[in-house]
């Protein structure tokens, strides 16, 4: 991979941010008005913090199923899922499981003290950690578009009011070596987020996720355009503006599609496992979203997540209601219905029932 197949998502270093205030702004707005993504590095977040995070993730994803299973994925983004969540982009569900973790309404969704110690503070304190990064940027998002410094986080950031719905997502995308996969299947589907700003860790060498600049059209999935790798570093956090955002802007910060693809067969340095953290900076529920120039209707926080899922649903039903008619011509598996994947039934591999109620 050449340097220049990252040059698409440009790299902004937060260094001596107060002195370079109007810069940073400058480079972030000329970023997101134009590829939607960006990396930052020199952004204050230590990399002890990151990896304890890391750790911990690795620690909840070994263990067992049945633990897992104690906190299954509920209606509001949060609990963990396997293997379930389908993008109408593909109709097949990712090949990962993930983890999310909210601020506020987690009663009963948290790992048990004696089944991993320590997760809830150490996540509190990771997630605290991020979302104050995304202050400083959505700050500079704000005062780039001429609006009021804290419209972005005012809208985001919990108040103690218990309606954040801001989302720590941890993803563990399964080893991959000696399985085969169908065409259409993906670690994560072709998607945009659905939120205002996602901040996104990675580890050095566990790569594959892919982004498809200048192709956002609510509801069009970017299929066959131009993909372009993000380099995994661990010591750059991947940016992306998700659909809220877009739509706050009256579509001025683009929310982009990316992927994560499985591995290719010749990929043998890529099939191991991969692991990353995603931080969604969510509207709160009850917040009014609406540009400056009012492009679009107002929108609460809360109703756009439904109408976002809603679609979702649609889409995949739709897909699969395609699939059943087209089935006996096509020799592809039916979509909204995931197949197992032959060599993954093969060793046992648990696939959980599909539920498409995840956001982003
Ligand atoms: O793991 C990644 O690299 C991307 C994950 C992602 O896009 C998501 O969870 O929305
Ligand atoms: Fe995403």
């Amino acid at each position: 991979m050449t340097s220049d197949a990252y040059q698409t998502v440009p790299c902004i270093s937060l260094r001596d941010f107060d002195e370079r205030r109007a810069e940073i702004t400058k480079q972030l707005m000329d970023a997101s008005t134009l590829v939607g993504f960006f990396t930052l590095c020199d952004h204050g977040i230590l990399q002890e913090q990151i990896d304890e995070a890391f750790a911990y993730s690795r620690r909840f994803f070994a263990l067992s199923e049945d633990i897992k299973a104690k906190t299954p994925l509920n209606g509001r983004n949060m609990g963990w899922e396997s293997r379930a969540q389908v993008r109408p982009s593909t109709g097949t569900a990712d090949m990962k499981e993930s983890m999310q973790l909210q601020f506020a309404r987690m009663e009963g969704m948290w790992p048990a003290e004696e089944d991993l110690a320590s997760f809830r503070p150490q996540m509190e304190k990771f997630m605290a950690i991020v979302q104050q990064l995304s202050v400083r940027v959505m700050e500079c998002f704000a005062e780039g578009l001429g609006l009021p410094l804290d419209t972005f986080t005012e809208g985001t950031v919990e108040t103690g009011k218990g309606d954040s719905q801001s989302t720590l997502r941890l993803l563990h995308y399964h080893d991959t070596k000696g399985k085969e996969f169908g065409p259409n299947f993906w670690r994560a589907g072709a998607h945009a987020d659905f939120d205002v700003l996602t901040m996104l860790f990675q580890r050095d060498g566990e790569g594959g996720l892919e982004v498809c600049p200048g192709r956002k059209v609510v509801g069009d999935y970017g299929m066959g355009n131009s993909w372009t790798p993000v380099e995994a570093r661990s010591d750059r956090i991947v940016c992306n503006i998700g659909d809220q955002l877009m739509r706050w802007s009256d579509d001025r910060l683009k929310s982009t599609y990316h992927r994560v693809g499985i591995p290719k067969q010749h990929q043998a340095w890529a099939q191991g496992p991969r692991y990353s953290i995603a931080f969604f900076n969510q509207a709160r529920s009850d917040i009014v979203i609406q540009g400056p120039h009012k492009k679009y209707p107002p929108i609460t926080g809360a109703e756009f997540i439904q109408q976002a899922l809603a679609r979702n649903a649609l889409a995949n039903a739709e897909a699969a209601a395609q699939a059943s008619s087209t089935r006996s011509v096509l020799d592809a598996p039916p979509a909204a219905h995931p197949t197992v994947p032959q060599s993954a039934a093969a060793v046992g591999e648990h696939v959980a029932p599909q539920r498409a109620a995840i956001v982003a």
